[in-house]
């Protein structure tokens, strides 16, 4: 799972880092199921859904994100089509920030920014709606995975 702000982490979670990883952390992986070749030959498909079967681990993903960015001030988490629609919400509302739902082309009914990008597998696009992030808005995107990083650099364009 990614999440990604522009801001340095808090003096208390630096010092955190230094010690030993987070024991959730090997939950949330083994839970993780890697399927090769899907969906074309030689990708090494990351498969989220054995970890939302399993509340508990599904629970230690979101508090994860809840507990590094909880008092940071951030107006809104940003959620990508579509596996960033079921992590995002939550960690919107424990920290409670506004969900801004990134979609993929002609989804969103209002006036859009729109923003192209390469895949691991093809080429698509995200699109917001105008006057979803306003200025002085501090914002963290939310997906399941970074491959390429272009899907995830096209999110932070749109909300720049
Ligand atoms: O780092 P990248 O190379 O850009 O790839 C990562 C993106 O790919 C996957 O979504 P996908 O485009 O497969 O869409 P989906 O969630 O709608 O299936 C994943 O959920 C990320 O959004
Ligand atoms: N390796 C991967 N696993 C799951 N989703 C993906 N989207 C792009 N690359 C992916």
């Amino acid at each position: 799972m990614v999440a990604v702000d522009e801001a340095p982490p808090p003096a208390a979670a630096k010092e955190k880092d230094r010690g030993a990883a987070d024991p959730r952390l090997q939950g949330i992986s083994d839970a993780i199921r890697v399927v090769p070749h899907f969906p074309k030959p030689g990708i090494m498909f990351n498969d989220i859904t054995p970890l939302l079967l399993r509340p508990a681990v599904f629970k230690d993903a979101v508090d994860m994100f809840v507990e590094r960015y909880r008092g940071m001030g951030i107006a809104a988490v940003a959620g990508i089509e579509a596996r960033g629609f079921i992590f995002g919400p939550a960690i919107a509302l424990a920290i409670g920030a506004k969900f801004i739902p990134l979609r993929k082309p002609k989804k969103l009914p209002g006036d859009v920014f729109s923003e192209s990008y390469v895949l691991e597998y093809g080429t698509d696009c995200l699109e917001m709606h105008v006057g979803a992030i306003e200025p002085g808005d501090r914002a963290v995107v939310v997906d399941d995975l970074v491959a390429t990083g272009g899907t995830l650099s096209a999110a932070i364009r749109l909300l720049g």
